[in-house]
Order: structure tokens, then C-alpha cells, then sequence
């Protein structure tokens, strides 16, 4: 069988097996046209200006899945995964209020914003897990993935020979920092390990559900930068 060599063996993590295996739609979505903007220094103020807005309605709405998440954790889970869970739902208490200041600062009135499409059908989509029959090792992996995403599109922006513009470095280091990816690779490592432990059709279901959420971020990336 020719899987191009990607298939998860011994050495390699289920995760790392997929990210390599859906490598072009991975980097569509961590290599978007408008996350490189940012890092290029050219990106559109307005469309910068609209994801933030749109990105304060899903983290609303990301609170709500991760309490799902750590329900299923709880019912479902011994180990220690519960404290990091319970760690990134706490954190994000701190993000909301980051939102409100930076909705300040560019003058982006949170309590006009309606949801645009994609953001509607991305948050349609979180709130599928708060179904119960949905298990926890589906659910934990496309947690790993959305901050996943998040990380590595604006690791970018901070990288060397950045240009971003230096009123949006905040932002960039909020995810794209060596903290938040440690916190991603925490989540990897217990996606990894449900997986290894879930049967075939679960494991599935958590591939799926990765797929589903690279294309919700191309459409949220896409939905920020349009220009309606
Ligand atoms: C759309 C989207 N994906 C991922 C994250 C990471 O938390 C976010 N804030 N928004």
C-alpha cells in the first residue's frame, strides 16, 4: 500500500500521521492569505477589524464546547487531562476580556456584530458536541486542532523578518507565543494517546471531525478578509 509513507507507525503520533497526510489543506488553513497579510504588513485593516469581531462571537460560543469537553473528560477520562482542560477554559475568561479591550482600541462595537456565515456554521458545528454519544477522544482531538490552527497561523507573524505591523503584535503573540504551543502540545499528547486506546470507527470519526474543522477555519479566514 502507497500512503506516501504517512501512515501512523510506531514513531509517528496518529495527530502527526494526519497533519502530514492532509498536509495542503492543513497549510490553507495555518497559511492563509490573510494571516500572511498580517505577517507581510500588508493586511487590510477593516478585514482585521471584522475578525476580530466575528472571533469574539466563537470564543463565546468555543466556552460553551470546551465546558462540553471537559464534561466528557470527566465522565469519560481518569488521568490528569481534566487540569489542562480546566486550565484552557479558565484561560479564556482572560481572552474574553482581551477581546473587549482590543474591540476598544479599534473602535469595533461588540454588541453590533452579528454573526457572519461561516462563523454561524462554525459555531452550529461546536455546539454538535454537546451531544453526549459524541466521546471524548473525538471531541479532545478537534479541541487539539482549533487552538492547533490558531498557533501556527500567527507563530508566523511573529516569526524572524516579520513585518507585521506592530499594532497587531499583540494579537500574534497571544497564540502564536512558545507558551500557547506547549498548551497545544499538551492537547496533542492526550488526543494522541485517546486515539491510540479508540477503536477504528471512533478513530474515524476523529479524522473527520479534523477535516471538518481545517475547512471551517478557511472559511472563517476567508469570511474575516472578503470584502462585503
Ligand atoms: C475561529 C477560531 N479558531 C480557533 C481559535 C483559537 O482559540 C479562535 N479563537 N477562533
Amino acid at each position: 500500500m502507497d500512503d506516501g509513507g504517512v501512515e501512523a507507525g510506531k514513531d509517528t503520533s496518529t495527530t502527526a500521521a494526519w497533519v502530514a497526510r492532509h498536509r495542503r489543506l492543513y497549510e490553507r488553513a495555518t497559511r492563509h492569505p490573510f494571516t500572511v497579510s498580517i505577517h507581510d504588513g500588508t493586511v487590510d485593516l477593516a478585514a482585521f477589524r471584522r475578525w476580530l469581531g466575528q472571533d469574539y462571537m466563537f470564543v463565546k460560543e468555543f466556552v460553551a464546547f470546551l465546558a462540553s469537553v471537559l464534561l466528557k473528560c470527566c465522565r469519560q477520562s481518569e488521568g490528569s487531562d481534566m487540569e489542562i482542560i480546566l486550565g484552557g477554559l479558565a484561560s479564556l475568561s482572560d481572552e474574553l476580556s482581551w477581546f473587549k479591550k482590543e474591540a476598544d482600541k479599534w473602535s469595533v462595537g461588540l454588541t453590533e456584530v452579528s454573526p457572519l456565515k461561516s462563523n454561524t456554521l462554525y459555531c452550529r458545528f461546536l455546539q454538535s458536541f454537546s451531544e453526549p454519544e459524541i466521546s471524548y477522544t473525538v471531541a479532545i482531538t478537534t479541541f487539539w486542532i482549533i487552538e492547533t490552527v490558531y498557533q501556527d497561523s500567527f507563530a508566523l507573524c511573529i516569526e524572524e523578518g516579520n513585518e507585521t505591523p506592530p499594532e497587531l503584535l499583540g494579537t500574534c503573540q497571544r497564540w502564536g507565543s512558545h507558551e500557547f504551543k506547549q498548551y497545544c502540545q499538551s492537547l496533542q499528547i492526550i488526543a494522541d494517546r485517546c486515539l491510540a486506546e479508540a477503536p477504528a470507527d471512533v478513530v474515524r470519526s476523529a479524522e473527520e471531525a479534523f477535516l471538518r474543522v481545517l475547512e471551517l477555519e478557511i472559511g472563517f479566514w476567508e469570511m474575516s478578509s472578503s470584502q462585503t
